[in-house]
């Protein structure tokens, strides 16, 4: 059984194929520059050098027909046949109150994802879209959306209510749903099966670290709080989006810039965060190296940029605030998880944000910290003695889209907190 995982973004889409008899990855890629040009196509066999090829696709369509083609070419492919995709995995960012767990998606289901759109209008669009192709390309293979929001469905009402008029609510929609929710799952039962304890008795705080940034309070299993809102731009400080803000900064702004709502939009979303305070970069490879923050000379201090400094001490200062407000709501934490691109690989970062958080039981390894990156796999961080456990655990949420579709096609999955995941076993190796 060959499973397809698809994570279709605005302009790129990310792909796995994945063996599930053998529980292993054949091949994963992903396209980028999807109808903007120059786009291409990366695609990825262990054992095998790295296929790279210039392809113009102008939509997901044009992309995903690539992919199927790379997938089954003489020179680069895995598979002889697209028969042998038996299904097809899709991340839908968005699916509100309607989606709380994965589902088989039918002519309802897509309705009802549609019926979101409006709410992440950057995600959503693309997913559909992604999820039209696939079902054109491979008529009659099972299709599965996977939602970033469903996880995070257990929140109380009190933390998932704005204290605005609450028509809204029941109007509109508007409360704050969280996201990367299966991101979120696959770190915290992975750390749960670290702590040898069934995940159920275990409280975590979890933090996704990427270009989207968002963390989640689990208490016994479940997300009880997360950072992420109406949309993925309420929380943490992120690549492009700022997070956490004066509520009446957006109206400031078109008033005082007169910009149209888009506009503000296109401005908080995109050009804010660490772009917006460095000025020039996202990546954080790139903040790290020009806050030239791990030589603490002065000469080496009055040539780094400044900007790039403060972005990096206002990212870490952030996190450190969601711990602790997260601590408070858990009373007790077992763990904290670091993970995604930046989580897994910026070492100052963690060690800037889990400073000076003796008193709530956090004791970090310096040095270990600072040796730890992705490739290193799942690492504990924290002092032998440090009463709260850190950890760096590589995310796979590709791996959770295939257990997903292999539950919800085989009729053995009821909801994502009871389903039997491998992954989620003390004895499975990442
Ligand atoms: N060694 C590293 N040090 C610091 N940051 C890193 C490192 N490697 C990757 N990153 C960061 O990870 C980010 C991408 O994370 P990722 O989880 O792949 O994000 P997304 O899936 O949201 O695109 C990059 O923008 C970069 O800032
Ligand atoms: C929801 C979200 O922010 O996703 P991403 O990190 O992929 O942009
Ligand atoms: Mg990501």
């Amino acid at each position: 059984m060959d499973i397809l995982a698809l994570n279709c973004g605005s302009s790129s889409v990310k792909y796995q194929l994945y063996n599930w008899a053998d529980r292993k990855v054949i091949a994963k890629g992903m396209v980028e520059r999807i109808g903007i040009g120059d786009s291409f196509i990366i695609h990825e066999v262990p054992g095998r050098e790295t296929y790279k090829d210039d392809y113009e696709c102008s939509d997901h369509e044009s992309a995903i027909n690539l992919i199927v083609k790379t997938l089954t070419s003489r020179d680069n492919g895995v598979i002889d046949d697209l028969k042998n995709i038996s299904a097809v995995g899709h991340r839908v960012v968005h699916g509100g109150e309607k989606f709380t767990r994965s589902v088989l998606i039918d002519e309802s289901v897509l309705r009802g994802i549609e019926d979101v759109q409006d709410l992440a209008p950057l995600h959503n669009p693309p997913n559909l879209a992604g999820i039209r192709a696939a079902d054109r390309l491979m008529p009659g293979v099972p299709q599965v959306a996977i939602f970033d929001t469903a996880f995070h469905q257990t929140m109380p009402k009190h933390s998932y209510m704005y204290a605005i008029p609450h028509n809204l609510y029941e109007d509109h929609g508007i409360r704050r749903y969280g996201f990367h929710g299966t991101s979120h799952l696959y770190v915290s039962k992975r750390a749960a099966a670290l702590l040898g304890k069934p995940a159920t008795r275990c409280n975590i705080i979890t933090m996704h670290i990427g270009n989207g940034v968002s963390c989640c309070a689990i208490e016994n299993g479940v997300s009880v709080d997360t950072s992420m809102g109406l949309t993925p731009l309420e929380g943490l400080i992120m690549g492009t989006r700022s997070g956490d803000m004066d509520p009446a900064l957006p109206l400031f702004l078109a008033n005082r810039l007169n910009l149209s709502p888009k506009e503000v939009d296109n401005m908080l979303n995109k050009q804010s965060g660490i772009l917006g305070i460095t000025g020039r970069f996202t990546d954080r490879r790139d903040v790290i190296e020009n806050a030239q923050i791990n030589v603490f000379s002065d000469a080496a201090k009055n040539s780094a940029d400044e900007r790039c400094i403060l972005a990096l001490e206002m990212e870490a200062y952030r996190i450190k605030k969601y711990i602790g407000s997260y601590t408070a709501a858990l009373g007790r934490v077992d763990a904290i998880v670091f993970t995604a691109g930046v989580g897994e690989n910026a070492g100052i970062i963690r060690e800037k944000a889990l400073e000076n958080l003796e008193s709530v039981g956090v004791i970090l390894d310096k040095d270990k910290n600072a040796a730890t990156f992705s490739k290193h796999g799942e690492t504990l961080i924290s002092a032998p003695d440090s009463p709260v456990k850190v950890y760096v655990i590589p995310t796979n949420e590709e791996l959770v889209f295939v257990e997903d579709v292999v539950g919800v096609t085989s009729g053995t999955y009821n909801d994502h907190l009871n389903y039997e995941y491998t992954f989620a076993q003390s004895d499975y190796q990442p």
